[in-house]
This record gives structure tokens, sequence and C-alpha cells, in this order.
């Protein structure tokens, strides 16, 4: 600092506070900002004719005071920063209240060394106060002679800081509304949706970048035009009734999501499905609204990519299984009049209808026909008839929309869409619905069928295979099946005979299944022996196939030695002539229940274990003669409780 006095300087007796007051105003009136500061606080000095003048800011987490402007000898200190610590300005920060030393200074701050540089005497500061009392800043003067303590030199002092403290109020209010336009402008230039403000009269007066994106177009190119233009008039239309009913809201409600979405179309051309929302708020007395807009095409296409990725899935599950059916076994004549009308069938688009007893492999030569023809690449798709509750059956074969009844929250695909192109298998068609049966009869004539609650016919092509135990001519004499239906359905009937009149295919298919059965078992069978064929030879087999295969697994679970166990594994008389079972069961198929299914097999693995003294391994152990591992032996024994008796 330097200590030279300015030679303009009056003794301070000597100002008129009204002449002081207009030198304030004549010097800052015009003034704002840096500006208005150094104008300040050289007016300051020459009123009271001191020294040093210098306006600060406040930074209280440094306890630092900056400079905003600061005049000593006659000219400016640039970059002035300063820790309060032991200055006189400290004491103008903490006690918040003007501060006067009128003589030596130097006496009470000995250590204050710029003081002393600047060879100060006197020294008066006031802190600059925002609304709430928190110090902004503060004012100093600093002088070589004593400042006189005269309420007219502190009236005029803090006529001085009241207008700059007012001017520091008015600095941080801009600061604050730059920092948030900052970061309102930071917003909505990272938003991802368009934001969008319209005036009163839906008027675009303000978009955020991504609108352009959304749009794609110039932002520019929709300011001052009305919203509605950017949508479809019937979108415009509901636009337009949301807001008045928005109005009748009250304040803090007004905003909404526009319900369904809209299509937006872009200044450009072109359109795209939108989300959006809606919110009216009061500015300087006039209504604006903000809409934030966002582009819903991806996800509605991402969506019908997981929708048509979920049907395939299915589709695939079941068509893994149509690539690999079962081969139909059998070389009697019965059987190879059906191979050669599948033979026959298969490449045409023909409808079939598969006939015959339970378990005669009537689903098998479904799959077999639909492997035989050109649409073997596209989805077999299997209907029960008979598993399917009638009141979801529509639903099922034909989908229904979202809404279509209760519970129906999304729309769902049925089977004839998901068959499209391919083959549907309706299975136990004598158990479909009447109502459904005209509804089918649609299809099979023109390809066409409305899903539930939709009014939105589809086509499809299908090719329809169905199957049935039923004797339909019956079900038809008795209502319970329509005649156009049978008449449409039997363009090609195919039959399949009983097992029982298919001669020697009954040891084929026997031998078949029982070393495929003791192959996913990991066990070495002997040949089928003349006795065992003879036996199931005589047999009824009133569960068919089906039947012969349960039969063979439970004679090769029993096997002893290699050697199939038909004893527990086939009912010794024909079923027709057998007197009910002890148990008070009896299951044509032969199917066991898990409990009969365990006993047999304790019952088995007791007999080997006695057999062999209750040696488990090696040669003459019981899982040898079970031909099974013994490690596998032992696991079961302990599933089964079974333990050596002591
Ligand atoms: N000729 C055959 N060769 C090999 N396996 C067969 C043969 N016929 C039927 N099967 C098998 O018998 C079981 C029953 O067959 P399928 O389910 O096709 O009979 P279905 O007539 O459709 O029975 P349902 O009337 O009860 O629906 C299936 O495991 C099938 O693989």
């Amino acid at each position: 600092m330097s200590t030279e006095r300015p030679e303009a300087a009056q003794p301070l007796h000597a100002l008129e506070a009204d002449a002081v007051l207009r030198a304030i105003l004549q010097g800052t009136a015009t003034e704002t900002g840096h500006d208005f500061f150094a104008a300040l606080v050289r007016n300051l000095a020459d009123v009271l004719g001191t020294h040093g003048a210098w306006v600060t800011e406040y930074f209280p987490e440094s306890r630092r005071l900056r400079a905003l402007a600061f005049w000593m000898d006659g000219q400016w200190v640039k970059d002035y920063e300063v820790d309060i610590a032991g200055t006189p300005c400290e004491r103008v920060i903490d006690s918040a209240t003007l501060v006067h030393f009128p003589d030596r200074i130097l006496e009470i701050y000995p250590q204050e060394e710029e003081l002393r540089q600047a060879g100060a005497v006197s020294y008066m500061g006031v802190p600059l106060k925002d609304h709430n009392g928190a110090i902004l800043g503060h004012m100093a003067v600093i002088d070589r002679r004593p400042i006189p303590e005269e309420p007219r030199i502190h009236a005029i002092f803090q006529i001085f800081a009241a207008r700059a403290a007012a001017e520091l109020r008015r600095l941080r209010a801009e600061a604050e509304v730059r920092d948030r336009e900052e970061t309102v402008g930071r917003l909505l230039g990272s938003a991802m949706d368009a934001i969008i403000e319209l005036d009163d009269q839906l008027r675009i007066t303000r978009v955020n970048p991504a609108t352009e994106r959304v749009f794609r177009c110039g932002g520019s190119r929709m300011i001052g035009q009305d919203f509605r233009r950017f949508m479809s008039d019937e979108d415009a239309r509901r636009v337009s009734d949301l807001i008045t009913e928005l109005d009748t809201r009250p304040e803090g409600e007004r905003s909404l999501w526009i319900p369904g979405g809209l299509t937006a179309r872009c200044p450009e051309g072109g359109s795209f499905p939108a989300e959006a929302t809606l919110s009216r708020f009061e500015l300087r007395r006039r209504t604006a609204t903000t809409v934030i807009l966002r582009n819903v095409r991806d996800r509605i296409e991402a969506e019908h990519k997981i929708r048509s990725l979920t049907v395939e899935t299915e589709l695939l599950r079941e068509e893994l299984q149509s690539r690999h059916p079962g081969t139909l076994i059998g070389e009697s004549p019965a059987l190879r009049r059906v191979l050669d009308d599948i033979a026959q069938v298969a490449p045409t688009d023909a409808t079939v209808l598969i006939v015959g007893e339970t378990g005669t492999g009537k689903e098998l030569v479904a799959r077999a026909i639909h492997q035989a023809s050109q649409r073997r690449e596209r989805p077999f798709v299997i209907v029960n008839c008979a598993a399917i509750p009638a009141t979801l059956m529509e639903s099922e074969l034909f989908g229904h929309e979202p809404g279509a009844f209760t519970g129906a929250t999304k729309k769902r695909e049925g089977r004839f869409a998901l068959a499209d192109r391919g083959t549907i298998f309706l299975d136990e068609i004598g158990e479909l619905p009447l109502d459904l049966q005209a509804k089918l009869l649609r299809v099979l004539q023109e390809g066409e069928f409305d899903p539930v609650g939709s009014s939105h016919t589809k086509k499809v092509n299908v090719r329809v295979l169905a199957a049935t135990n039923r004797d339909l001519p019956t079900s038809i004499k008795e209502g319970q099946f329509r005649a156009d239906l049978y008449y449409r359905l039997n363009v090609f009937p195919l039959t399949l005979p009983p097992l029982r009149e298919r001669g020697d295919d009954i040891v084929h298919l026997a031998s078949a299944f029982a070393q495929r059965c003791a192959r996913t078992m990991g066990r070495t069978l002997a040949p089928l022996t003349a006795d065992c064929a003879g036996r199931l030879m005589r047999y009824g087999w009133p569960g068919n196939v089906r039947e012969l295969q349960n039969v063979m697994e439970r004679a090769v679970i029993t096997a002893v030695d290699g050697t199939l166990n038909l004893d527990r594994a086939l009912p010794e008389v024909p079923p027709s002539e057998a007197p009910p079972a002890s148990s008070g069961r009896q299951d044509p198929s032969g199917i066991l229940t898990a409990e009969e299914f365990e006993s047999l097999e304790r019952t088995n693995i007791l007999r080997a274990l006695e057999e062999t003294g209750w040696i488990v391994a090696g040669e003459k152990g019981a899982a040898k003669r079970l031909g099974l591992n013994p490690s596998t032996l032992a696991s079961r024994m302990k599933a089964l409780g079974i333990r050596k008796p002591r």
C-alpha cells in the first residue's frame, strides 16, 4: 500500500450530508457490478477524505476477504485478498457491526504489517449483510490521520455501506439465477426426452436439444407453432380435452400422462409412437404448459421382439420334440397300411382325422405326417382339447386382446397364430365344445378367426391334423359333434389298429421298448424268451402301445440277472377276464403309483440281496444280479431304507 495522501481530499468535518448523498448517487447511479464498486469506493475515499477505501466479498469457509474494488492513494489495488485473522476486519465480520478505531490503530494491531506499511492511524469498517443477516462482505476505510468519532461520519459511512450491500445482494441473486439457469440448462440439455414449453395458446416457446433428435428437425422449425400440429388430428383433440380437464384440477395436481400415448408427427414428415406428460402451471399470470415426450418406437419394437421370441421359444420346444419323434415301430400289414397312408397324405395339405383307441400312437402318427410334409421346418403345435378347460379353450386356440376377459391383462397369441405356416394337431377333438366347433370350422374353411375381444380378423395358413378315440358319428347323433365339422375334418381318415391286431409287432415293440429302457438305466438285457413273447402275445392290451411301453419298463426294473421279469409287470390273465386287483385299484393302462413302484423296487432288491447273502458288490453280489452298478444299488438301498438284518 502507498502512503501518499490524495491532493483532492478535504477535511471530513467540512462535508455536507446532502452533498455526500449526491456524490454517491452521481458516482454510482448508472453503474452495476465491478464499475459500481469502483465508483463507490472512489467516492467514499473522496467524501471522507481517507487514503484508502475498499469493498470486499467475504468467504466464510476460508475466512478470507476478496476486494471487489480497492482504492488506495489515488490508484487501484488489484486482486487484493486477505485472511482476516488478526486484522481489524476480523472484528467487523465477527461483531457484525460498524467498527471504528479513530486513532493509533497500530497500538491495537501492532502485528498488522499491512497497516504498518500503509502508515495507518485510523480504521473504520462496516459489514455488508444480506436480508437474513448473513455477512456478504465488508466496506472499510483507513487514514493516516485520526477519523473523528462523529455520528455524521458514521451516518455517511452507513449510507455508502447500504448501497454497497444492496449491490452485493443483487450480484449474489444474479449469480444464483445464473447458476439455476445453468443447472436447468444442463438438465434440459442432457435429457433424452423432448421437453417442450408452450404458451397459453399452446404455441411452442422453447424446446430442449433432445426435441430436435426426437422430432428429427431443427428445433427452431417448431418454435411459434401450435404444438397440436405435431400429432395426429385425433390426438390433437384429445390433448385439448386433457388440458381443459387439467385446468379444472387444483394447483399442484395439474400434471398427467397422456393415456395410451399418442402418435407424434415430425415436421419433415413421418410419425412415431410417443409417451408424453402434460403439466400446466402459472407463469407471470399466464398459464403455460410443459410437455415431456418420448419416442417409444424402440421400446414397442423391443416388446414385440420379446413377445415373438417367447412365442418362438415355445415353438422351438415343441419343434424339438417333433424333430425327434419316436419312429413308428412295426411291420404288421395293419401298420404297413398306416405307414403307406402317412407317406401318401403327408406331402399334401389335406386335413387328416386320425382315429384309434387310446395309446395306439395317434400323436406319433401326427408328428410323422408333419415331419414328412413340406411344413417340417415350421412349427408343430399340439392342442389337447380334453386337457384345456372349456372357458379358456377359445383364447387358447385363437388368442385374446388385453381386457378381453377378467385376468386378460396382456395380449396373447393363440395356438393357431403360433402354428402359422406349420401344422396344428388337435388331439381329442371329440371333446371340443360345440360353440368352438363352429369357429374351428371357419378356420378350416376360410383360414381366418377373430381373437377373443378383437374386431380384427386374423388370417393364418395352418394345416390341421385331428385325432380322437371317440366314435364321432355317434357323437353327431347325440348332438355332441357338428356333422359339418366332422366332414371337413374327415377329408383323409386314418385309422390306427389296436395293438392286439398287430400280431408280431407286439414282440418287436416289446423288445425295442425293453432295450431302450435298459439303455437309459445302464443295464444289459438278455433277448426276450419265447415264453415271454408268448405271454405278451396272449395279453389283450387294452391300453395298446402305451400300456406295452409301461409293462416293459416295469419288466426291466424288476429284471433279475438281465432276464426280463414279466411276472410282476404283466397281469396273468387278460384284464377282461381278470378279477379286480386286491388293492381295489385297477388301472387299465397298468400305470403304477409312485408308492406301488417303490414297493416293487424294494421287494426286488430285497430278493436279490437275500439270494446273494447280502453281498452287494462283486461277481456273486446283488448288484450283478440286478444288473446295476454297486454304487447305484447302495444309493437305492439307502433311499429305500433297506438295511442288512442283524
Ligand atoms: N408304432 C409305434 N412305435 C413306437 N412307439 C409307439 C408306436 N405307437 C405308439 N407309440 C408310443 O406309445 C405311446 C403312446 O402313443 P401316442 O401318445 O401317440 O398315442 P395316442 O393314440 O395319441 O394316445 P391317446 O389317445 O391316449 O392320446 C407314445 O410314447 C408313443 O411314442
